[in-house]
Order: C-alpha cells, then sequence, then structure tokens
C-alpha cells in the first residue's frame, strides 16, 4: 500500500508542477458545466469546489490518491471503533454520540445514548425548577468553566445558536487569565448559577485553577456546603470528579474514544442542552449524523469531507499553500475560526506518521478567519493582492433569522463577490480601461496600474447552508470533522493526539513556583532574563 500511495503523490505532485496548474479562470472557460460538475450536496448542505484549480485529471489523481490511501477503509474502521488513534491505542468513536453504528460502535452508541438520556432528565429537572440551588432559587445562568474542546466546541454552537428567551443564559470560562474571571463575575448571581466543569482529563492545570476560584466564590456566596448543589461535572475522570466533591448523581462522563476537539456532542455539550432546551441540542446532534451518513455512504467523488481534503491537499502539497482562511457570512459563527483551528491545526499539526518516521510531505495548514463582511475590511487586503495565494473557505446562509432583507442580501453579495473577485482578479486592461473612462492622467495610470491590478486565479471553496438552524450547524462541524479524518488518511498521520501540547504544560509547572518564590531556576537566557524582568515589575 506504501508504494501505491506514493505513487499516487507523486502523480499529484507532477500535476501540480506542470504549467498553469494554479489557473482557475481557463477551466471555467473551457466548461460551461463547471459549477453543475464541481459542487456537491449532502447532509443538507452544498459544497462548491469549482473556484479552484482541482481540473478533472488533477481530481481524478486525487481520488486515485483517496483510493491509494484507502480513506474508506479507514473511515469504515474508525466506525467499526477501531484503535485508529493508534499512538493512544484508542478508537475515535465520536460518530457514536450522534447514532447507532454497525460493530463495535454500537455498543459506544448505547452507553453514549444512556449518558444522554441522563443529561436530558437533569436538563428537564434544572428547567422545570425541580432540582433548584442552595437558597433554593431556579437556576437561569449556566457557567462553563472548560478551556480548549471543553470550551470551544460549546461556545462557537451557543454564539450560534442562543437567542434572548432561550431557557439558561449561558457564560464560558476559559482562560486561566483572572481578567476573565473579573468580566463573568458581575454577570453571575450565584444563588442562580448553575456551574459545570467541563474537562476529559480533570487535570488540566486552566480548568482546575478556575473551578476551585469559582467553588471558592459559590461557597463565600451560598452557603459552605453550596458548591454541591451548584456544581456538575463532564469528565471522563470519575476519580478526580469525587475528589473535587461533586456526587455521582451530578457527573456527565464520557469516553477515552471522545477527542477534546470532537467533544462538543457529548456531556462536554451539557451547557448547549441546558441553555438551548434538549430538543435543540438533539437537533444539532441529528443534523451531524445526517453528514456521518453522507461521509459514510456516498462515493468518494461526491463524498463532501472526502472532496473538501483533497482539495486542500491539492493545495498544501501540490500548490505549496500552508495556510487558509475561513469566513463565516454569518455574525453568529464569529466563534467558528477559533474552533477550527483546534480542531484542524491540533489534529494535523503532525511531523511524523503513524508509524514514527518523519512526514515526507507538509500536513496541516495554518487556519484564521473571522466572519465576512469584516474580515474584508482587515486581513483580505493580503488574500487579494499578497504574493503567496491563501484559499479561502466562505460559508454563506441562504435564509437568515432576521428581518433585515436589505441587510441580508448586502451581506451574501459580499461574500459572493469576494469569491468572484478572488477568481476572476481585474487584468492591466481593465484597470487601464477604467481610469481613463475616469479622465485620470496618463501619467498616474501608469504610475498606480501595478497597484490597481488584482491577478485573480485565487482559489476557494464556498459552502451554503440554508439556513444556520441547529441541524445545519452540526451537519457544518461534522463536515470539518470528518475532512480532518481524510486528511489524516492521506498524510498518514494520526489526527487524534496532540502530543505537541504537552510539554508547554510541563514546563510551566516549575515556573509557576519560581514566580511565587522568586526564584528563578535554570532555564535558557532569554527565559531566565524575562523572568527575573518579571518578578521585578512586580515589585519582588
Ligand atoms: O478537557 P481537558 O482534559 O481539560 O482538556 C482541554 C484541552 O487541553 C489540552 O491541552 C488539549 O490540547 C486539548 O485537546 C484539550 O481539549
Amino acid at each position: 500500500m506504501a508504494a501505491a500511495v506514493s505513487a499516487a503523490w507523486a502523480k499529484v505532485e507532477a500535476l501540480a508542477a506542470s504549467p498553469g496548474a494554479a489557473a482557475i479562470r481557463p477551466l471555467f472557460a473551457a466548461d460551461p458545466d463547471r459549477f453543475a460538475r464541481f459542487h456537491h450536496k449532502g447532509g443538507g448542505l452544498l459544497l462548491d469546489i469549482s473556484k479552484t484549480s482541482v481540473s478533472d485529471t488533477v481530481l481524478a489523481a486525487l481520488l486515485d490518491l483517496a483510493r491509494a490511501a484507502d480513506v474508506a477503509g479507514s473511515r469504515d474502521a474508525m466506525a467499526r471503533g477501531e484503535a485508529v488513534n493508534s499512538t493512544e491505542r484508542r478508537a475515535a468513536l465520536h460518530i457514536a454520540l450522534r447514532g447507532d453504528l454497525p460493530g463495535a460502535g454500537g455498543e459506544a452508541h448505547r452507553e453514549a445514548a444512556e449518558v444522554l438520556a441522563r443529561m436530558e432528565a437533569f436538563t428537564t429537572a434544572i428547567h422545570r425548577g425541580e432540582i433548584r440551588g442552595a437558597t433554593n432559587q431556579r437556576f437561569d445562568t449556566v457557567l462553563n468553566i472548560g478551556i480548549g474542546g471543553s470550551d470551544l466546541g460549546p461556545v462557537m454552537v451557543g454564539r450560534a445558536l442562543w437567542r434572548a428567551g432561550d431557557p439558561m443564559r449561558p457564560i464560558h470560562l476559559g482562560n486561566v487569565d483572572g481578567h476573565g474571571w473579573e468580566t463573568v463575575l458581575p454577570q453571575l448571581d450565584a444563588r442562580r448559577t448553575l456551574v459545570l466543569v467541563a474537562s476529559k482529563t480533570f487535570t488540566t492545570q486552566e480548568t482546575m485553577a478556575n473551578a476551585h476560584l469559582v467553588k471558592r466564590w459559590m461557597e463565600a456566596s451560598v452557603g459552605p456546603n453550596g458548591a454541591a448543589s451548584h456544581f456538575a461535572a463532564l469528565s471522563t475522570n470519575l476519580k478526580a470528579t469525587a475528589e473535587f466533591g461533586i456526587g455521582e448523581d451530578r457527573v456527565f462522563p464520557f469516553r477515552d474514544w471522545v477527542g477534546g476537539r470532537f467533544s462538543l456532542w457529548s456531556a462536554i455539550g451539557l451547557s448547549l442542552a441546558l441553555s438551548l432546551g434538549w430538543d435543540r441540542f438533539a437537533a444539532l446532534l441529528a443534523g451531524a449524523r445526517a453528514m456521518d451518513r453522507h461521509f459514510l455512504d456516498a462515493p468518494l467523488e461526491s463524498n463532501l469531507p472526502v472532496l473538501l481534503a483533497l482539495v486542500e491537499a491539492w493545495h498544501v502539497n501540490g500548490l505549496d499553500l500552508h495556510r487558509r482562511a475561513v469566513l463565516p457570512y454569518d455574525e453568529r459563527l464569529r466563534r467558528l475560526p477559533a474552533h477550527l483551528q483546534q480542531l484542524e491545526m491540533e489534529s494535523l499539526g503532525k511531523g511524523v506518521t503513524v508509524d514514527g518516521a518523519p512526514v515526507p510531505r507538509a500536513t496541516g495548514p495554518v487556519v484564521f478567519g473571522e466572519p465576512g463582511t469584516n474580515a474584508q475590511h482587515s486581513f483580505m487586503q493580503l488574500v487579494h493582492q499578497g504574493p503567496r495565494h491563501v484559499p479561502v473557505d466562505f460559508i454563506l446562509v441562504a435564509c437568515p433569522d432576521h428581518t433585515h432583507a436589505d441587510n441580508h442580501n448586502i451581506l451574501l453579495a459580499n461574500g459572493l463577490a469576494q469569491a468572484e473577485a478572488l477568481l476572476m482578479g481585474r487584468d492591466a486592461d481593465a484597470v487601464r480601461a477604467e481610469m481613463e473612462a475616469a479622465g485620470v492622467a496618463e501619467a498616474e495610470i501608469t504610475r498606480l496600474l501595478p497597484h490597481r491590478v488584482f491577478g485573480g486565479d485565487r482559489p476557494s471553496n464556498t459552502i451554503l447552508m440554508p439556513r444556520m438552524d441547529e441541524a445545519a450547524l452540526g451537519a457544518l462541524i461534522a463536515l470539518y470533522e470528518h475532512k480532518v479524518f481524510v486528511l489524516g488518511a492521506l498524510w498518514g498521520i494520526n489526527p487524534f493526539d496532540q502530543w505537541g501540547v504537552e510539554l508547554g504544560k510541563v514546563m510551566a509547572t516549575p515556573i509557576v513556583r519560581e514566580l511565587e518564590t522568586g526564584e528563578v531556576g535554570a532555564h535558557d537566557a532569554s527565559t531566565a532574563g524575562l523572568l527575573t524582568e518579571l518578578l521585578r515589575l512586580r515589585g519582588g
């Protein structure tokens, strides 16, 4: 298989090295049906990859690569519950959180369904006021304490779907920076606040520091034993949750086969169920499930996650484009880029293959983004005219949930126009003609012409959502999750571990002590110098 994969990569790389490989406009000129042939639908979403330089020949080579790398076989192994997270010897069964699966995944789903049933009962009891705080007040606010995958998913979905009048107000505390807590604090009435400590490991330094801080505040506010009735835990580490003092009936577990960045569908989503209502959380899961079905069933050539991954492989490995911007044209999706940063960069930022050999080619690109149209007024200049191209994912929502049609038309028009401008550019003749028509003097035209030319042929994908509702958002997140998995298979890397996060964590521990005691230990000269200076600035 390794030889076949190498040969398939060689073919893709040879195509990318051929003259004009990055051109997109000629593909449209040659084929009036390009949109029809290069967009596909699945899980309620539409993906258009036509505005990329993926031609029929390139797509055929990329699909050959997917077959050689046995993407379909790896996918099915993941769904069966095999230990696809090889370094940690774990399955990756986030799909099982969203529905029943054949084989080993089926057992995992039954287990997940039991926890979901407990989450639903808890949610209902809180909403009905059957479970109340220490002072017998109903809970109206849910504070989720967590970081990384125990924060970004719930925050992103919460920002996307929560509306005034929904069952509970969601508040998130992620960063260990005390200013975060100081910002959150005035928004909280301890008597009405339910606190969720969300941590897969229940050992994450920042989360535990915040959890203890909030526990002290809660005990000071509602009484020394009050915390017990105000706290719940979302974790795989039942020993640590007990040690923290959270009773078993308030612990919502999940298993180690749920990766942190894939965990919003598990107990980690409890803040969503509480704030949005159970039915809407269930609809989110159902939306993801629709994308799962599509990913598992659709042929590779019309499979949205597979196509999105193949386009990325073409950009990264073929065309040397090691970054991608994500622009959701929906303000409610403003935290989607942050979620994708973790999902994609933590999963695909790997330098060795599953066998421990150095990867023979580049892996995950840098992902960044901002909602449109705001992005247009910040970094899009570089995307339009910078010498290095930046592929973009545009996400457009057909129907808004407001009545301001004019605004929505402007929003959508801008999204479409950005993608069209990146594709078509504007050549010197057009710029000259426009300036001449405006009566600009020849010398001025000559001076400004190079600055006003747009090269075009800059690639983008567009994803259309009918409406930004629970089902479509669930499908969108699952689309990116599966895309990450496919890229892992193509690159031969494990997308489910994150060893690279460890070293900094380990090294922080002694530095905390040094900051406490003022005694600087052995470090490189820069770190020692900065520590000394920090201590001096603090008057230590
Ligand atoms: O949920 P926790 O165990 O607290 O982990 C929170 C986060 O921290 C770690 O450093 C990992 O890099 C993330 O993948 C994880 O989501």
